[in-house]
C-alpha cells in the first residue's frame, strides 16, 4: 500500500542497515569489528591530512612574490607602475585620472623651485666675475618680481592638492622627518631652494588609501563616477594652473632664471616629476595623463604595501599564477621596514639610479648617492634570509646618466677608479655592471647567477622587454623551487 511503502522507504537508511552491526554478532567479533573501523578512520584522517598538506602546497606553488628595494627616488614604485599597466590594464587605465592630482602637484613643486632659487639669489654686480652673492649686487628684474606675483595662485592650490592627496588619518606620517605638511611648508623655508623643495616632498602610504582619499574626493559625495566622466567635474587645480600655463611657461623660459638655475646647479629637467616641458598639455582643461605622463609623475612612498594581481592569459602558460609585488619606501628612515619581507620572497628586484654619481641623498645631505646605492647593495647581497632569492639589478636611469655625460659631467671627477675610460653611456654601464656583479659573487653567503639590466624605467618598450624578462625568470626559478618542496 502507498502509505505503508512511502514509509519504509523514507524511515530506512540503507547504509545505517549496512553498518548496523549483526544481531548475534560475539565480543570477539565485536572488539574486530571496532577494530578495523578505527583502522579505516584512522586511514581517512591520514588522506584528509595529506589533501590539505598538497592543497597548501598548491597554494604556496601558485603564488610568485617579487620585492621592490632600493633608494629613495631609485624608481621602485614606477617599476610597480609598469607591473599593473601590463598585467591590469584595466585598472591601471582607470587610475589614469588619480593621477592628475599628483602631476598638477610636481608642477606646482616646480615652480616653486625656480621661485625659491630666484628669492634666495642677488645678482651679481656687473664686473663680480659671473659669482652669485647674498648683497651688494641687484635684484631680480621687475618682470619677473610680477611674474611672481601673478604665479601667487599657485601657493593655494599646492595646499588644496596636498590636503586632497593625504587622507585625513595620514597626521603621523605627516609629521615624520623629511615629510610635507602644510604646517611645515608655511614655518619651515630652509637656505638652498633644492634642500627646501626636497625636505617638503609629499609622500602618501602605498596601495589604495591615497587613491580611494582621492577617488571620493572627486566624486565629492555623489555616487561612483567612471575615469572620463571625471575628468568633467570642476578641477579648481587644473583650471588655476590653466589660467596660470602661460605665465609658468615664460618663466621657465626666460634666461636669468636658467642661469640662476645652471650657477645654483638646480638640474629640473632632471628632478623626478618633471613637466615643465609639457605644460601645453598638461595644463590644458580637458587634460588626462597618459601611460608616459604616469609613469613620469612622482610621489614618494612611504610604507609598505603588496599589489596583487593573476597573471591574464595572455602573458602565458603561467596564467593562474597569483604575483605578489611588494612595494616600500627608500629613504632610510623607511629601511627598518623591509625585513620582516624577506622570509618569504621568491626574487628581488634592486634598483640602484646610477645617474646618483654626482647627486647626494635627499634625507641626509652627506652621503652620496652611488655610495648609498652600492652599500644597500651590498647588504642585501650579503644577507642570510636572502641566500636563495634571486636578486635581479636595474642599473636604472641610464636616460639621465647619458645626458649628465653627454652634457659634459665626467664621471671620474666622482667616480675616481673609472680613471680615463670613455664618458659614455655604454662604457659607464658595462663598468657599474662590472661593479655590481663582483659584489653580487663576493658577498652572496652561496653561489647564485647574476641578473643585471641597464634600465631607464620610465621608458614604456625597452621596461616593458626588461619586465617579461624578468617575468619568466621568476617564473621558472620558482617552479624548479616548489618542485623541490
Ligand atoms: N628619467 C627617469 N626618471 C625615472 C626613472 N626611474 C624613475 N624615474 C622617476 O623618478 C621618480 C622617482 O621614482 P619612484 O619610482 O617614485 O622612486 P621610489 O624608488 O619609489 O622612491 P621612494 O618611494 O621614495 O622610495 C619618479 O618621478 C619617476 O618617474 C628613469 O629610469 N629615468
Ligand atoms: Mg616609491
Amino acid at each position: 500500500m502507498p502509505t505503508v511503502a512511502s514509509r519504509s522507504l523514507n524511515d530506512v537508511d540503507p547504509l545505517d542497515e549496512a553498518l548496523r552491526p549483526p544481531f548475534d554478532e560475539s565480543e570477539e567479533e565485536r572488539a574486530i569489528r571496532l577494530s578495523e573501523e578505527a583502522e579505516a578512520k584512522r586511514i581517512s584522517q591520514a588522506i584528509d591530512e595529506s589533501i590539505r598538506v598538497e592543497r597548501q602546497s598548491q597554494k604556496k606553488r601558485s603564488i610568485v612574490r617579487l620585492l621592490l628595494l632600493g633608494q629613495s627616488e631609485s624608481g621602485k614604485s614606477t617599476t610597480l607602475r609598469h607591473f599593473q599597466r601590463l598585467y591590469t590594464p584595466n585598472a591601471f587605465q582607470e587610475e589614469r585620472f588619480l593621477w592628475r592630482s599628483v602631476i598638477q602637484l610636481n608642477i606646482v613643486r616646480s615652480v616653486r623651485t625656480i621661485i625659491d632659487a630666484l628669492s634666495s639669489v642677488r645678482l651679481p654686480p656687473v664686473d663680480s666675475g659671473g659669482e652669485d652673492s647674498d648683497d651688494g649686487g641687484p635684484n631680480i628684474p621687475q618682470e619677473l618680481e610680477f611674474l611672481k606675483m601673478r604665479l601667487t595662485p599657485l601657493r593655494h592650490i599646492e595646499a588644496l592638492l596636498i590636503a586632497k592627496l593625504i587622507p585625513a588619518n595620514e597626521d603621523d606620517a605627516l609629521s615624520q622627518p623629511g615629510s610635507s605638511s602644510l604646517s611645515n611648508y608655511k614655518t619651515h623655508r630652509s637656505r638652498s631652494s633644492e634642500r627646501s623643495w626636497r625636505s617638503q616632498e609629499v609622500f602618501v602610504r602605498p596601495g589604495a588609501t591615497w587613491k580611494g582619499a582621492l577617488a571620493k574626493s572627486t566624486r565629492a559625495n555623489g555616487p561612483p563616477i567612471s575615469p572620463d566622466s571625471a575628468l568633467g567635474i570642476r578641477d579648481e587645480a587644473q583650471e588655476v594652473l590653466h589660467s596660470c600655463s602661460d605665465d609658468i611657461q615664460t618663466l621657465w623660459n626666460d634666461k636669468l632664471v636658467r642661469e640662476v638655475l645652471r650657477r645654483r646647479k638646480i638640474r629640473l629637467e632632471e628632478f623626478p616629476g618633471f613637466f615643465l616641458n609639457d605644460l601645453e598639455r598638461v595644463t590644458a582643461l580637458d587634460f588626462t595623463p597618459n601611460d608616459d605622463d604616469v609613469l613620469r609623475a612622482r610621489l614618494k612612498t612611504v610604507g609598505v604595501s603588496e599589489y596583487r594581481f593573476e597573471m591574464e592569459a595572455a602573458a602565458g602558460r603561467e596564467s593562474g599564477t597569483e604575483w605578489r609585488i611588494v612595494d616600500v619606501g627608500g629613504s632610510r628612515s623607511q629601511r627598518a621596514t623591509w625585513v620582516p619581507f624577506f622570509d618569504d620572497v621568491d626574487a628581488i628586484i634592486f634598483l640602484a639610479p646610477i645617474s646618483g654619481f654626482d647627486q647626494v641623498l635627499a634625507e641626509d645631505r652627506s652621503v652620496n648617492r652611488l655610495e648609498d646605492s652600492v652599500l644597500l647593495w651590498k647588504a642585501v647581497c650579503s644577507n642570510r634570509l636572502l641566500a636563495n632569492v634571486d636578486l635581479v639589478l636595474f642599473l636604472n636611469k641610464c636616460d639621465i646618466l647619458e645626458a649628465k655625460l653627454k652634457s659634459g659631467t665626467r664621471l671620474s671627477k666622482y667616480v675616481r677608479s673609472y680613471a680615463d675610460r670613455p664618458n659614455d653611456l655604454e662604457t659607464a654601464s658595462k663598468y657599474f655592471r662590472s661593479k655590481f656583479s663582483a659584489i653580487h659573487r663576493e658577498y652572496s653567503p652561496l653561489p647564485r647567477k647574476f641578473y643585471g639590466f641597464c634600465t631607464s624605467v620610465t621608458d614604456t618598450s625597452t621596461t616593458a622587454g626588461i619586465l617579461a624578462s624578468v617575468r619568466d625568470m621568476v617564473v621558472r626559478r620558482h617552479l624548479k623551487q616548489s618542485r623541490l618542496l
